[in-house]
């Protein structure tokens, strides 16, 4: 017999011998009499704390079959998350939208006399690690609802059918336990644009998908929730009134809402006096909820590790740069030839963002972390929604500044400016794809037309990145002294933060400012 059966064996016993000993004490009519009020009051005792024990421990007794119970049982209440709308931080439009989902969930009696259709379906998008199953757990946290997790990938397999099958079964499920959220993450592994050439497999569990959509009614409290990070991708059919009707975006944090979710994230740690919140949500900029949340829990390691006994702003600084550049790497085995391009590289980025002031400069190092040799952290002053055109070229020149002082200074090139490369094309695209800021003049050009105008394109965003690359070599070349000055610095001492460059700065007074 397990325990938890015995306890309850007994438990019953005690309570069956503190009845009628209770009666027995206001009705005697038995030898039960006899018995000593101290004896009386050991039974009464133990049968308090057994039930106090049982209460305790959330084992109810279960007067239903082992068969039909245990398993079950402990499977639902597991599948209901402790998760409420106080652990999701910022994103508060999105939480006063879901209120409505939430009292449908709650009250689901008042909408159906009504004969009120409220939406099934919800779909997230936006960009990763910002919270979407975050928010789905907690709608179902704050409706006591089952929550049934489910990524899209699960269900795409080799073997047609199987998916359309576990859609099936899943469903199922949300409905018999029901009030339930399904939770379909990623969803475009099985919900993108069905076409002639797809595989058969993805439509089915696509189809499947969409006839269990149609198929439950108002009268079941299901509601299913979808995340994406690609929209656009999604299959028309998925997004048709009665399905995913309602789209909300979920997007990366402001400054405030950065400060809010450190603050969950920090809730429960002993934060020394040096830490300020908002200071580190200021330098935090584009970094997900995820992020932070990673900072929040690096910090505390690092404090741990290093017997703190609160977790100071220093380890912060460590966590903010672990988790924006990488594992730092002990004992690198880089040759001196390379720390000097490093040096070089990163002095370039460094000395032309603190020229054009496209972002504060917080540190420069050559310390490798993860794959970079060397890096810039920087961050924007305050959070900006517009950019203009000379913003987003000072941007591109800085991105290629790096590059540029190579060859300023060894006349050689080398295969460090790879990710700078990447993101400056990526802007120069953007430019003249998105935001008709080229010679071709307002106008936007999707994906599926790039490769018809491919050449053209491809020529505007070269002579953008050209342009860029040219005004870097000069401002550069302007300021050499100062470059060679922070560069050396850097090979001395590795690596310079905000204050020690606007020390270097100083001496130089009014270094020529030629962005033009
Ligand atoms: N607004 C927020 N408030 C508090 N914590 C957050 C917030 N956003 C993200 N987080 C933290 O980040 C973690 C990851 O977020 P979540 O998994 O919800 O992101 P997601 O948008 O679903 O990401 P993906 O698109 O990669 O699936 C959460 O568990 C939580 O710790
Ligand atoms: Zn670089």
């Amino acid at each position: 017999m397990k325990r938890k059966s015995l306890v309850f064996l007994i438990l019953v016993i005690s309570i069956i011998a503190s009845t009628i000993l209770l009666l027995d004490r206001f009705y005697p009519s038995s030898g039960l009499s006899e018995i000593k009020t101290r004896n009386r009051l050991i039974i009464w005792v133990f049968t308090i704390i057994l039930l106090f024990y049982y209460i305790k421990s959330g084992s109810k007794p279960q007067l239903v079959p082992s068969v039909l119970s245990n398993e079950k049982i402990a499977n639902k209440e597991k599948d209901k998350p402790d998760v409420s709308f106080k652990d999701v931080a910022g994103l508060d439009e999105i939480k006063e939208e879901l209120q409505e989902t939430i009292d449908f969930l709650n009250n689901s009696s008042k909408y159906k006399k009504m004969g009120a259709r409220i939406p099934k379906g919800i779909l997230f998008y936006g960009p990763p690690g910002t919270g979407k199953t975050l928010l789905a757990k907690a709608v179902a946290g704050e409706t006591n609802s089952v929550f049934l997790y489910a990524s899209g990938s699960e269900f795409v397999e080799k073997y047609v059918g199987v998916g359309a099958k576990r859609v099936r079964s899943l469903f199922e499920r949300a409905k018999k336990e029901a009030p339930s959220i399904v939770f379909i993450d990623e969803i475009d592994a099985i919900g993108s644009k069905r076409n002639l050439e797809s595989n058969n497999e993805k439509d089915q569990t696509l189809n499947q998908l969409l006839v269990e959509m149609d198929g439950f009614n108002t009268h079941e409290t299901v509601i299913v929730i979808g995340a994406t990070n690609r929209l656009d991708l999604l299959d028309e059919a998925l997004l048709r009134p009665g399905r995913f009707d309602r789209h909300i975006f979920v997007g990366s944090p402001n400054m405030k809402a950065r400060q809010q979710i450190l603050e969950v994230h920090t809730r429960n740690k002993p934060l020394d006096k040096s830490v300020n919140i908002l200071d580190i949500a200021r330098k935090t900029h584009g970094l997900s909820g995820a992020d932070l949340a990673n900072i929040a829990n690096e910090a505390a390691i690092i404090a741990v590790r290093k017997n703190r006994s609160k977790i100071t702003i220093e380890e912060f600084d460590a966590a903010i740069e672990r988790v924006l550049a990488g594992l730092e790497i002990k004992n690198p085995t880089v040759l001196l030839k390379e720390k000097k391009t490093v040096a070089f590289h990163e002095a370039g980025h460094a000395l032309v963002a603190k020229l054009l002031k496209t972002e504060m400069v917080q540190k420069v190092s050559i310390v490798p972390r993860g794959q970079a040799l060397g890096y810039v952290l920087k961050f924007p002053e305050e959070d900006r929604y517009l950019l203009t055109e000379r913003e987003l070229m000072n941007k591109i020149i800085t991105l290629l500044a790096g590059r540029a002082a190579e060859e300023l200074i060894f006349k050689e090139i080398t295969t460090g400016a790879k990710d700078d490369l990447d993101k400056a094309t990526k802007i120069a695209r953007e430019m003249v794809c998105s935001y008709g800021m080229s010679s071709l003049g307002p106008i936007a050009i999707d994906e599926q037309h790039i490769k018809y105008d491919y050449e053209l394109l491809r020529a505007e965003i070269k002579r953008i990145l050209d342009k860029g690359y040219k005004d870097a070599l000069k401002i550069l070349e302007e300021n050499r002294t100062l470059l060679n000055h922070i560069a050396d610095t850097l090979i001395e001492k590795e690596s310079i933060d905000s204050k020690e460059l606007e020390q270097i700065f100083k001496i130089y007074e009014n270094p020529i400012d030629c962005a033009t």
